[in-house]
C-alpha cells in the first residue's frame, strides 16, 4: 500500500465511509479484532475418519490507533527532545526523520506492523544503527530496545525507570481513571485486588464449567447435521461470539443473547475509535466511539446501582460475577472500588478479554489444520480425556492440567502470532542505558522481532509446539513475552489459557477441518463482529 493510499484509508475510516472494515487497537493494554475465518467442517461421528473442513481466512489485527498521537503530541515531543543537559551521554543513534511532525517513522512502522514484517523493519534499522536506536513513531520520540535486554529493562525495573503509557486518543476514549491509566502503588493495589478476586490462578477454576458450557453453546448448533456432512461455518464469528459472550456472562451476568449483541454493537463502535484519527466532530468514527463509550458507561453505571440493590435485598450473590465481587470485597486498603473506576474496569475487561482470545484461537485452528502431526497429537491428548468421561460430563481442573500438548500449541501460536507486535513504555526519569541517555518522557519500545530470530529459535518460521517442552521455547529468558511482563503483565493470562484450551477441546471433539486458503497472508487488520444468534 502506498503512503497516500494509507492516508486515504485512514481518513475514510475516520469519516465513517463504510468500506473500511477495520477496527483496531493497540496499546500497552491491548486489544484488536479479526477479519474473517469461515470454516467448512465435516461433522464427526462414529467411524468418521478423514474429513475435510475448510477454514477461510484468519486474520489478526492490530495497530493504527496511534495516528492521533502524531497530531496531539508533537509539541510535547519537541519539548522533550531539547531537554538534555550538557555533559550527558549521547542519545542512541538513529533519526527522528525529516518530517517528525508527520510521525517520522510512523508509516514504515505501521506498514511493517500491519503486514507482519516487524522483524524486517527492526533488522533494517539495526543494520544501520545498531541494536538500540532512536526514531519517531506516532509523533513520539521513541527508543527501540534490543531483546532480551530491553525486555528485561521494561519488565523488571518497570516501576523505577519506566512506566505504562497510553496514547492521548486512547486515554480520551477510556476517560476513566482505572487500572489502565494508573501507575505505581495505586496500580499495584487495584491489580492485586482484581487478580486475587477474579483473574488469579486460584479463582479462574470457578469458571471452567461456564467456559465449557459457552463453548458447547457456540459449537453444538453447527453439529446438528448428519454425521459426515460438510458445512461451512463462519469461524471467526463463532470465536468472537464465544469470547465476548463469555466475558459478558462472567463479568456482569449478562446472558441474554440479544442484550449481549446490543452491547456488542456499541462495543464495536467504541473499538473502531481506537484506530480512527482523533477528530471529535459529529460524523467521525472518533466521535461515534466517544458517544458509544458514554452510552456503555451509562449502562454499566445503571447495572452497578441495580446490582447494589439486588445484593442488599439478597437477590444476587456476592460471588456471582466480577461486578458482585467488586461491590462486596474491599481491596487491601479496606476500600470498595469507586463506581467510576468500576465502570472503566468493566469496559476494560470487555476490551481485553474478547478479541485477544478469539484471535489466538483462530490462529490455533489455522496452524493445527496446516500441521497434520499437530492435529494428531492434539487428538491423542483430547481423545484420552473424552474416553474417560460419561456423556455430558464436564471437564475437571485435572483434565485441563493434563492438556499439556494443547498448551504448547497455544504457546507456539503466540510465538508466531503474538497479540502485540510491540510494547510501549515511557521513561519516568532521565537515565543511562548501555552507554546512552534515555531522556524522561521518551517512549521505549520492545518488539516481537526476536520471536522469529534464528539466534533464539531453530527454524523460527516452523510451527513446532515441541519447543515448549522447554521453558520459553528454549530461548533465553525475556525473549518470549506473549502476555507482557513485570507490573503490567496481562492479569488475564490464566483466564485466557483456560478459555482457549476448553474451546479447542470442544472443537476437536466435533470437527475436523482444513483451510480454504492454506497460504492466506496474515495481516493485522480487522472488521467488526457479525452476529450469530444461536
Ligand atoms: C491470548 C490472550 C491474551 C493475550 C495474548 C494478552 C496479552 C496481553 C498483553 C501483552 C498485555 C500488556 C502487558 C504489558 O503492558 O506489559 C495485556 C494486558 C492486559 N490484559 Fe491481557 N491478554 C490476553 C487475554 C486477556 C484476558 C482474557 C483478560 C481478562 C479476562 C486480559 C486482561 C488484561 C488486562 C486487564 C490488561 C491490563 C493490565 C495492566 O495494565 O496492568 N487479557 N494482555
Amino acid at each position: 500500500m502506498t503512503v497516500s493510499e494509507y492516508f486515504a484509508q485512514l481518513l475514510k475510516s475516520s469519516m465513517g465511509d463504510t468500506v473500511l472494515d477495520t477496527v483496531h487497537v493497540l496499546s500497552s493494554a491491548i486489544e484488536f479484532k479479526l477479519k474473517e475465518l469461515a470454516t467448512t467442517v465435516v461433522i464427526k461421528g462414529d467411524g468418521a475418519s478423514s474429513l475435510l473442513v475448510i477454514v477461510t481466512i484468519i486474520v489478526l489485527t492490530s495497530s493504527a490507533l496511534w495516528w492521533g498521537w502524531i497530531f496531539l503530541s508533537w509539541r510535547e515531543n519537541t519539548k522533550i527532545a531539547g531537554a538534555r543537559g550538557a555533559g550527558a551521554l549521547p542519545l542512541p543513534p538513529g533519526s527522528f526523520g525529516l518530517l517528525p511532525v508527520l510521525g517520522g517513522d510512523t508509516l514504515s512502522y505501521l506498514d511493517a506492523y500491519q503486514n507482519f514484517n516487524i522483524k524486517r523493519y527492526v533488522d533494517q534499522k539495526v543494520a544501520r544503527y545498531g541494536p538500540i536506536f532512536k526514531t519517531s513513531i506516532m509523533g513520539q520520540p521513541t527508543i527501540v530496545l534490543d531483546s532480551p535486554a530491553g525486555n528485561k529493562l521494561l519488565f523488571h525495573e518497570d516501576e523505577k525507570l519506566v512506566q505504562g503509557w497510553w496514547p492521548k486518543n486512547l486515554k480520551a476514549l477510556v476517560n476513566y481513571n482505572g487500572l489502565s491509566e494508573t501507575n505505581g502503588e495505586a496500580h499495584r493495589v487495584f491489580r492485586q485486588h482484581i487478580t486475587s478476586n477474579f483473574l488469579g490462578v486460584d479463582v479462574v477454576h470457578r469458571y471452567f464449567q461456564t467456559m465449557e458450557r459457552r463453548a458447547k453453546a457456540e459449537i453444538e448448533p453447527w453439529t446438528e447435521l448428519k454425521v459426515g456432512s460438510e458445512l461451512t461455518i463462519p469461524t471467526v464469528d463463532v470465536l468472537k461470539n464465544y469470547s465476548f459472550r463469555l466475558i459478558c456472562e462472567l463479568s456482569i451476568s449478562l446472558k441474554d443473547v440479544r442484550e449481549v449483541e446490543q452491547l456488542r454493537h456499541k462495543f464495536d463502535m467504541w473499538s473502531e475509535g481506537f484506530m480512527a484519527v482523533p477528530v471529535n466532530f459529529p460524523g467521525t468514527s472518533f466521535n461515534r466511539a466517544l458517544r458509544a463509550r458514554d452510552v456503555m458507561a451509562d449502562e454499566m453505571g445503571k447495572k452497578i446501582k441495580q446490582r447494589r440493590k439486588e445484593l442488599k435485598e439478597g437477590l444476587a450473590s456476592e460471588t456471582q460475577d466480577f461486578l458482585s465481587v467488586m461491590l462486596t470485597h474491599p481491596d487491601e486498603t479496606g476500600h470498595i472500588v469507586e463506581d467510576k473506576i468500576l465502570v472503566h474496569t468493566l469496559l476494560l475487561l470487555l476490551w481485553t478479554a474478547s478479541d485477544t482470545t478469539a484471535s489466538t484461537l483462530a490462529m490455533v485452528l489455522r496452524e493445527t489444520s496446516r500441521n497434520p502431526h499437530v492435529y494428531r497429537e492434539l487428538m491423542k491428548e483430547h481423545a484420552s480425556i473424552t474416553r474417560g468421561k460419561k456423556d455430558g460430563e464436564m471437564l475437571t481442573t485435572e483434565n485441563l492440567r493434563s492438556m499439556k500438548y494443547t498448551w504448547r500449541v497455544v504457546q507456539e501460536t503466540l510465538r508466531l502470532y503474538p497479540i502485540l507486535l510491540g510494547l510501549f513504555r515511557e521513561a519516568k526519569t532521565d537515565f543511562e542505558y548501555q552507554g546512552y541517555t534515555i531522556p524522561k518522557g521518551y517512549k521505549l519500545l520492545v518488539t516481537s522481532a526476536p520471536l522469529l530470530d534464528p539466534k533464539f529459535y531453530k527454524d523460527p518460521k516452523t510451527f513446532d509446539p515441541s519447543r515448549f517442552e522447554k521453558v520459553g521455547g528454549g530461548a533465553p529468558a525475556f525473549t518470549y513475552f506473549p502476555f507482557g511482563g513485570g507490573h503490567r503483565m496481562c492479569p488475564g493470562n490464566e483466564f485466557a489459557k483456560a478459555s482457549i484450551i476448553i474451546f479447542v477441546h470442544q472443537f476437536l471433539k466435533h470437527f475436523k477441518w482444513t483451510l480454504v486458503h492454506p497460504d492466506e497472508k496474515i495481516s493485522y487488520i480487522v472488521r467488526t463482529s457479525r452476529t450469530i444468534l444461536n
